[in-house]
């Protein structure tokens, strides 16, 4: 939680304006922050300062490992993070690709689990790497790409959480997580606690111990609309104690995750917060 205020507040004192075209609204940004989160121990990095709806997060993290690309079916897993980019962006209504309501395109999971090659075939990133960690094998090539820069205009949007690498030392998985752009009140919150689970979620799956998280981000932000609540609101409040997350234990399957498992699977205990802040979003 430090980590995350630490942050917040370089941002609010040494971010620089900066004019975002795609949203028609400035942003006090910073670039290169280094978060680590300790799996192992279980410390999960749940914002605190504010109410967090972690289990919309672990619902997005879910609908990408599945491969989704539909904001109703994010809907139905619990998150309705996708609403907005897949019906309210005016880009993308107005791509020819656009399949309809809600369709989101070739976005995240879509990459990463059937990535196009140019003959037509496709190649699932996290099957190969659940095959080869199972078996106790780290190629030093264990990563999820979602940034396929041939396929920016066949999505509703660019990734922004966009690779993941797992490193295996000894029975012990790791986790190092790329984030190009991070909207730090909204989009934050829900990033490290993805970055979290997915590292929790592998080591189960694949029967290994879990270790350490990475989270690297490149551009992280603060929206002008967002600035007051977060300097005057959020970070006057005192942290409480990190809480933990509880994984069912009969998840055990990457097949598990993508036919049975539902947010009822994801419990957290000893979350003590402060009341909710409603952050604006920008679409
Ligand atoms: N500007 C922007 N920021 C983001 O963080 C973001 C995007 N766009 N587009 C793609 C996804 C969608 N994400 C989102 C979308 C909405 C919330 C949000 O509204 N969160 C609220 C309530 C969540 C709920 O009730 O489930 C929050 O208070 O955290 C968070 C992340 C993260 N990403
Ligand atoms: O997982 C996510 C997804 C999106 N964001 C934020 C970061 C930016 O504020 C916008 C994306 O805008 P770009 O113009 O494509 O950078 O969404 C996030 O923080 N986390």
């Amino acid at each position: 939680m430090k980590q995350y205020l630490d942050l917040c507040q370089r941002i609010v004192d040494d971010g620089v304006w900066i004019e975002n075209e795609r949203t028609n609204k400035r942003c006090l940004t910073v670039v290169n922050a280094d978060l680590t989160f300790d799996v192992a121990n279980n410390e999960f990095p749940l914002i605190t300062t504010r109410k967090s709806f972690w289990k919309s997060a672990i619902a997005e993290l879910l609908g990408y490992l599945r491969g989704y690309d539909n904001a109703a079916d994010f809907r139905a897993l619990g998150t309705k993070t996708w609403d907005m980019n897949a019906n309210e962006n005016q880009a993308w209504l107005n791509n020819p690709h656009r399949k309809g309501h809600d369709d989101m395109g070739r976005v995240y999971g879509v990459q990463g689990r059937s990535w196009q090659k140019p003959d037509g075939t496709t190649i699932d990133q996290l099957r190969k790497i659940v095959d080869n960690l199972s078996k106790g094998i780290d190629d030093r090539g264990e990563i999820m790409t979602f940034y396929n820069l041939g396929e920016f205009d066949l999505g509703c949007l660019r990734p922004c959480m966009h690779t993941h690498t797992f490193s295996l030392l000894g029975d012990t998985l790791h986790l190092t997580s790329y984030q190009r752009s991070c909207d730090v009140p909204l989009g934050l919150n829900f990033n490290q606690i993805q970055v979290f689970t997915l590292l929790a979620l592998m080591a189960q799956i694949t029967g290994l111990k879990a270790g350490k998280a990475y989270h690297k981000i490149v551009n992280a932000h603060i929206y002008e609309d967002q600035l007051a609540l977060m300097r005057d609101v959020q970070l006057q409040r005192e942290p409480f104690a990190s809480p933990q997350l509880i994984i069912n234990p009969k998840i055990k399957s990457l097949e598990d995750l993508e036919t049975w498992v539902t947010m009822d699977d994801f419990e957290v205990v000893g979350y003590e917060h402060h009341e909710a802040i409603k952050y604006p979003f920008s679409v």
